[in-house]
């Protein structure tokens, strides 16, 4: 299921919002308005929610309000007007305490006087839980997150690193009502981000638990998210699962932001051409050899905004087809990853596109260069709001 919000299916945004959501067993804000104590209004009919035992990854640039909304559902600020839901409790203007969230913040502060085994089995031992069975789930999730020989220290004996593995630690031995990890793995190097987002999705889908998942990290958000909700000031605008946001961005934004690589922007005028559709770029003119998609039909004649992945745009083979089309530009950025490399490159004829090459292509900066471009593959948007016209097969 995929849309824009107030688009999405059964269990998207807006689509289950109201007294619906009462009693579904979901998870999240439903028509929320969350302002800061300074007046700023940073969520404003707000809707997202999470199916039992689902990982909702929250995606989203910097600033966008996903900090926000995770501290509105652990009641640290308030919904006004609109609803909080935990498991399909209207736990609406109910302090943090009545919600049962386990929540992970970047910065999580540990109790500095206690240990590692003791800040971990702190909000256990909160709720009454039994010592030996304390003791018993902080081992046990010590263990799984490589942590176990550091439950002895104090916070000041380990790193920033480890001090937020314990800080996930304390979160995952609790069974609580939902998950709020809120960018967990910061201050960690990548295999560790790796290894510990398995540890995490594993621990919280072994729960059964609804969790939300703040990144602005696109990778992991789509490694790990049953869905993904992506935000962008302060709205939904888009919730499905990674294949879904991939093949189906709803708009530029979106397509932009879960692409690995930056994407590849044209402007372009759309024609028919000999029957079939083409695409004006500055003088040139790029055929599809396909016929004029049928939701693009009412747009011939009209500008439109071309999205080409890097996957798209390629090295030019020794003996290219003679239909395909090739375009020469000038070497704006080398990125190298090993395997691939990523060129930045400024077309002669107006635009800019990112090309994948291979890991060991000899290019570099300010370099002329010449990309084959499949024209079929291009996501289709319009420039006036950046929504989605069409999408390639
Ligand atoms: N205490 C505050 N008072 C006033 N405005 C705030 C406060 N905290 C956050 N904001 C504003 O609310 C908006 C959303 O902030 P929020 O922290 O939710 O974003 P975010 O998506 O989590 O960003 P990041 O990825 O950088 O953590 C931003 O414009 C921010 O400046």
């Amino acid at each position: 299921m995929t849309g824009p919000a107030g688009a999405a299916g059964p269990a998207g945004a807006a689509g289950a919002a109201g007294p619906r959501a009462e009693g579904t067993g979901r998870t999240g804000l439903v028509a929320a308005t969350v302002t800061q104590r300074d007046g700023t209004v940073v969520l404003a009919d707000f809707t997202l929610l999470a199916e039992p035992g689902e990982l909702l990854a929250v995606l989203g640039p910097s600033g966008c309000g996903k900090s926000t909304l995770l501290r509105a559902l652990a009641g640290l600020l308030p919904v006004k007007p609109g609803q909080v839901m935990i498991q399909g409790r209207d736990v609406t203007g109910r302090p943090p305490a009545d919600r049962d969230v386990a929540m992970v913040f970047e910065k999580t502060a540990l109790y500095p006087t206690l240990d590692v085994a003791r800040n971990m089995g702190f909000g256990l031992a909160l709720r009454h839980t039994s010592a030996p069975e304390v003791q018993q789930r902080v081992e046990h999730q010590s263990r799984r997150l490589g942590i176990w020989s550091l439950l002895r220290r104090k916070p000041t004996e380990i790193s920033m690193g480890q001090r937020g593995q314990a800080g996930v630690g304390r979160a995952l031995v609790r069974r609580p009502a939902t998950f709020l990890l809120d960018e967990p793995l910061a201050n960690l190097d990548l295999p560790e981000r790796v290894r510990m987002r398995r540890v995490i999705a594993e621990t919280v889908k072994s729960a059964g638990v609804s969790t939300f998942y703040v990144t602005h990290d696109q990778t992991e958000a789509l490694a790990i998210g049953d869905r993904i909700a992506v935000m962008e000031q302060g709205r939904v605008r888009q919730i499905g699962t990674s294949r879904e946001l991939y093949d189906q961005p709803a708009s530029l934004f979106v397509a932009d932001f879960v692409a690995p690589a930056p994407l590849g922007v044209l402007t372009a005028r759309l024609v028919v051409a000999g029957g079939v559709a083409a695409y004006r770029v500055g003088d040139r003119t790029l055929v599809t050899w396909q016929p004029v998609p049928g939701a693009l039909v009412s747009r011939v004649g009209e500008p439109v905004l071309l999205g080409l992945r890097a996957e798209s745009v390629t090295a030019v083979p020794p003996n290219p087809d003679p239909d395909a089309t090739v375009l020469a530009g000038i070497v704006t950025a080398v990125e190298r990853t090993g395997r691939d490399t990523f060129l930045t490159v400024g077309l002669r004829d107006g635009g800019t596109l990112v090309a994948r090459f291979g890991g060991h292509a000899p290019v570099r900066l300010s370099d002329p260069v010449a990309v084959s471009v499949d024209v079929a593959a291009a996501h289709v948007f319009d420039p006036a709001t950046g929504r989605a016209l069409h999408h390639p097969q």
